[in-house]
């Protein structure tokens, strides 16, 4: 049997819509795979009732597809589905290591990504891999048709959860289908100050950077007292708050040491929106662990 951790993200980052993804701390998804005639899936854990087990169905299914591997497959969820933290694609990356493993396909990290996002593809419509690439590379990960550019981080974050649900389909339904050009200099201003800030583990510019005119407006209109949360985490010291991927977590950069008041005013104002949530203090870390025979 083979065991794979593989981390919750946070994708987009405002400014890098289907680019940029983060690896955090914690929550992560538990996966665990031994050879079977044909793949069978079992879910335990958070959210676990909205879960799949159909092959067919789950992104587990897909990526033991993709890569020939039937299994017997357990899948012990750290990450809600629907939560804007990647549930979907930690499953998917979790599953790619441990069957990569477990069949011994030889596949890199890197050439495990469009594996891994068969996955998306399934739950979302796209196959997007801006989840999948820092859950299985970890640090902060840069995804184009070119493929990944990855750079280790370990920027403090918050990300607050509220205990409501938006879909990653339903969220990508809202995204503008153009934007004009005075958007797109904004929008490259702040990519760039976002990816330097991440390559020197800088609050700041990575803060800063998240700015984003174009997606993010349009996606906090479905989360209930987003304005609120995010200006509790700035006056509690966030250097920059945004929508965490399609939602409705939220995420809030920060200084080492300012998680504690930062989650808290979090909560207290989603709380004074009617909304219960739970906060996240963790830094971007790093990505899938693989452990052999319950080591
Ligand atoms: N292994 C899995 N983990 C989480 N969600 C899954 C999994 N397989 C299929 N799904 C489905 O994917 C959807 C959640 O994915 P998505 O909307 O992208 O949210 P998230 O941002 O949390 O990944 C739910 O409909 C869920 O049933
Ligand atoms: N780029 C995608 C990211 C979705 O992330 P998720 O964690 O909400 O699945 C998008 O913004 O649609």
């Amino acid at each position: 049997m083979l065991t794979v951790r593989a981390p919750a993200t946070s994708a987009n980052l405002g400014s890098g819509f289907d680019v940029f993804g983060v690896a955090l701390g914690t929550p992560a998804d538990v996966v665990r795979v031994e050879r079977a005639p044909e793949t069978t899936i079992s879910v335990t854990g958070a959210g676990s009732e909205y879960i799949p087990e159909d092959p067919e169905k789950n992104t587990v299914g897909a990526v033991a597809k993709a890569l020939d591997a039937p299994a017997r497959i357990r899948i012990d969820k750290g990450v809600r589905p629907s939560s804007g933290l990647g549930s979907s694609a930690a499953s998917a990356a979790a599953a790619a290591v441990a069957l990569n493993a477990l069949y011994d396909r030889g596949r890199t990290r890197e050439e495990l990504v469009p594996i891994a996002a068969e996955g998306e593809a399934l739950v979302s419509g796209e196959a997007h891999a801006d989840n999948v690439a820092p859950s299985l590379l970890g640090g902060f990960t840069v995804v184009t048709d070119d493929g990944v550019t990855q750079v280790d981080a370990s920027v403090p974050v918050v990300v607050c959860l509220p205990d409501i649900s938006v879909s990653t389909r339903d969220a990508r339904g809202v995204v503008p289908e153009s934007a004009t050009m005075d958007e797109l200099v904004d929008t490259v201003g702040n990519a760039a100050t976002l990816a330097v800030g991440m390559s020197r583990n800088d609050p700041d510019l990575v803060g800063t950077g998240m700015a984003d005119t174009v997606v993010t407006p349009e996606r906090t209109k479905l989360i209930d007292g987003y304005d609120r949360v995010r200006e509790a985490a700035l006056e509690a010291g966030a250097t920059g708050v945004t929508v965490s991927g399609a939602g409705p977590g939220i995420l809030a950069v920060c200084h080492r040491g300012d998680q504690r008041a930062i989650a808290s005013a979090m909560v207290d104002a989603f709380d004074a929106a009617g909304v219960e949530s739970r906060a996240y203090q963790t830094t971007v870390s790093e990505g899938a662990t693989l452990y052999r025979d319950g080591s």
